[in-house]
């Protein structure tokens, strides 16, 4: 809880309210996956009657929408989305991201590069100035766990196996650690040369369009470059 009583949550909720204005009647809605995004599924649902429709990246995701009466979408079937809206794990000014905390990347990916443009909603801790406090995660082919992971620490990073943990996708995460991402796109490329990735957590090739960072003080719009 800060000074103005505003908890983390609250402050989530803040920014996933101020993207209801970038949808619009008729639109195919994008939704990422998360505890921010959420709160932006329970906005939409006012919305259910009025845009053709809405596009998961997660299947936690599609049950709340369908929880909510909101018509879920399959990607291939919808031409690509209007508007995909998700959180973030870090931002930086420039609107590159690490996402996929909840292990949710390769479909936020492919919703994101599939979308017209992209609304990043975060509460302001999100924001930093060079990525890499958070782990990245990298989702990996189940055979090639070990050998990605020695190739990972040969990028200057320290891999470590999500315990437990399967993707949507059938496949496993690797979080790593003590990366300090000074130029996000190079590495996000380096990444995914590697047999067996699948995707990784940096959005730096596809950075998202908007920024909606919500703290005491209000929402703060960045707009990308
Ligand atoms: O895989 C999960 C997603 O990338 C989330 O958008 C990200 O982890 C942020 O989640 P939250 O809104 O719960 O902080």
């Amino acid at each position: 809880m800060d000074q103005n009583g505003l908890d983390q949550n609250a402050l989530k909720k803040m920014a996933a309210e101020a993207a209801i204005k970038y949808v619009e009647d008729d639109m195919m809605v994008g939704v990422g996956t998360g505890s921010t995004v959420n709160y932006f599924i329970a906005a939409l649902g006012p919305w259910r009657a009025r845009i053709r429709g809405a596009v998961a990246s997660s299947e936690a995701s599609a049950k709340l929408l369908r929880e909510l009466k909101i018509p879920v979408a399959e990607l291939n079937d919808t031409g690509g989305c209007d508007v995909y809206i998700d959180g973030a794990d870090e931002a930086t000014e420039h609107l590159a991201l690490i996402k996929g905390g909840g292990g949710a990347l390769t479909r936020e990916k492919i919703v994101a590069a599939a979308s017209r443009k992209f609304v990043c909603i975060a509460d302001k801790s999100k924001l930093v100035p060079v990525l890499g406090k958070f782990p990245l995660p990298v989702e990996v082919i189940p055979m090639a766990r070990s050998y990605i992971g020695r190739e990972l620490v040969k990028l200057g990073g320290a891999p470590e196996l999500r315990m437990g943990f399967t993707t949507d996708n059938g496949n496993l995460i690797i979080d790593v650690h003590n990366l300090a991402i000074t130029d996000p796109a190079a590495l996000e490329s380096a990444i995914n040369q590697l047999a067996g990735v699948v995707a990784n957590g940096l959005f730096a090739r596809r950075p998202a369009d908007v920024l909606l960072l919500a703290g005491p003080e209000g929402v703060t719009t960045l707009n990308r470059a």
